[in-house]
């Protein structure tokens, strides 16, 4: 397996108390399902991997190189597209131009930045609108366009932050898509909705209380499910049960996230 991202001995938090306790994580490309409840550390660990706070202990390498300096850092965002869940934007920028200054942003080289922005729009379905300003969009193609941002040029590694809030249905059934296509990428995908997760994702990593709770296929997070657990699916009957475990879990079926 090709090691996108590698993070190792991961402790990362605010205050006193970590809110991830020693993480291992190695990923390569395919998509990898971030679940877990509220304040469980999904955006904590996703701002980690996008470099965007370096860790409190531990180690992050990016395609191989250890990021532990600002240059170093620079050379990693080069290959990371990170929707956050909060993005900003100009509002009076088009929606062409927000994707354009991403790119340029990430540092994708000036001679493919015209078709790439051209490209990102297209995946998204904003290529009609492209000459729309920012502020004049609805939520969910401000959140269309922000996954545009984060997929431009391609990079290595796709960073997603809850990316389907505020779709509609069908934009959720085209961000699938989307999301299978980044075939050559390493896609972590942190959201709340379980049947995202059954639709694309290759690995689920379940998170709480500062540790790994699950990792595996869905299929094996769905075999996890017990009699009585809450939820109107196998896969959600599994992250209910795991949720409840006493210990971490690894799934029986498939490679390990
Ligand atoms: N900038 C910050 N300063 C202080 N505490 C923070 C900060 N960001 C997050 N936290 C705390 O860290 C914990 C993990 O938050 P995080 O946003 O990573 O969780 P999450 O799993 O993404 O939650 P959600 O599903 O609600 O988005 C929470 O207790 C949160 O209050």
């Amino acid at each position: 397996m090709r090691s996108v991202v590698r993070v190792s001995g991961l402790v990362q938090g605010y205050g006193r108390d970590p809110v991830i306790a020693g993480l291992d994580l190695e990923l390569g490309p395919g998509v990898t399902g971030l679940l877990g409840p509220n304040g469980a550390g999904k955006s904590t660990l996703l701002r980690t991997l996008a470099t965007v706070t370096p860790p409190l202990e531990g180690e992050v390498h990016v395609l191989g190189e250890h990021v532990r300096s600002e240059r170093t850092a620079r050379a990693a965002r080069r290959e990371i597209g990170y929707l956050p869940q909060d993005f900003g934007y100009f509002g009076s920028h088009s929606v062409h131009d927000f994707v354009r200054y991403c790119a340029w942003l990430r540092e994708v080289p000036s001679a493919r930045i015209a078709e790439a922005t051209a490209a990102a729009l297209r995946r998204v379905g904003l290529a009609e609108r492209s000459g729309a300003r920012m502020k004049t969009l609805s939520g969910g193609m401000i959140r269309r366009a922000g996954i545009a941002a984060a997929v431009v040029g391609s990079p290595a590694l796709v960073l997603l932050d809850e990316p389907t809030v505020g779709l509609d249905p069908a934009q959720r059934l085209e961000f699938r898509e989307l999301v299978r296509s980044l075939d050559g990428s390493a896609v972590v995908l942190s959201t709340h909705l379980v049947e995202d997760v059954a639709a694309v994702c290759e690995r689920v990593l379940v998170l709480d209380g500062g540790s790994v709770r699950f990792t595996g296929t869905p299929a094996a997070l769905a075999e996890r499910a017990v009699p009585g657990a809450s939820g109107d699916t196998e896969l959600e009957r599994g992250y209910m049960a795991v949720l409840g475990a006493a210990t971490p879990v690894t799934g029986t079926t498939g490679a390990p996230a």
